[in-house]
């Protein structure tokens, strides 16, 4: 079984996706770690020292590497990972348990404010632009995340209730 979850930076893919590995006892991957592990460099070094543009074509390798593995996993996505290239299509054809965690404009400024130093989407901004700057990119991001074959609606909800509810649903 392959279960990916994706969804906006700060929507909680790392932190829900630790548990419902736990609970399925399965292997937990995340995607941004993983980069980091094979590069020896954070996400935020290669952002600053190769551009994004080497962080992408690297992040599309590492996801279809990390499919022809064979055994069963959570991977959590990075927040851009479904946007660029046909990288929703390669996870949709390898599993039909894709999940987009969808967190209300508020709620993600609300945990990003305090956590932008290593996000280099958002590290250069003043806390007073946050709210702004995620309503659009969320707005140009979501056509990517709704390809995924569930939404679940995480506001105000704890993260072993949100991981209860994908186990619930998986297929
Ligand atoms: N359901 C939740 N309720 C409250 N806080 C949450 C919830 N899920 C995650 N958080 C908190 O929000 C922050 C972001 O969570 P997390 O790092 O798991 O998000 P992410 O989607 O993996 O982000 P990124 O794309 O940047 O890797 C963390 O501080 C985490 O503890
Ligand atoms: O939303 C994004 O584009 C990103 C999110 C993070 O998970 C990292 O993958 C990186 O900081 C880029
Ligand atoms: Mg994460």
């Amino acid at each position: 079984m392959k279960i990916v979850l994706l969804g906006y930076m700060g929507s909680g893919k790392t932190t829900i996706g630790r548990i419902v590995a736990n609970h399925l006892g399965i292997n937990f991957l995340d995607l941004d770690e993983y980069i980091e592990e094979q590069e020896k460099m954070t996400v935020a070094n290669i952002f600053r020292e190769r551009g994004e543009l080497y962080f992408r074509k690297k992040e599309r390798e590492y996801l279809a590497d990390i499919f022809l593995r064979k055994d069963s996993f959570v991977l959590s996505l990075g927040g851009g990972t479904p946007c660029f290239g046909d990288n929703m299509q390669l996870v949709n054809q390898q599993t039909k348990n894709s999940f987009y965690l969808n967190i209300h404009i508020d709620e993600l400024t609300n945990r990003l404010k305090q956590e932008k130093e290593h996000r280099p989407m958002i590290a250069h901004l003043a806390n007073e632009e946050v709210q702004q700057f995620i309503g659009k990119h969320l707005f140009e991001r979501s056509y990517f995340y709704n390809m995924a074959h569930q939404k679940i609606k995480g506001n105000q909800r704890t993260p072993s209730a949100l991981a209860e509810e994908i186990i619930g649903m998986l297929v």
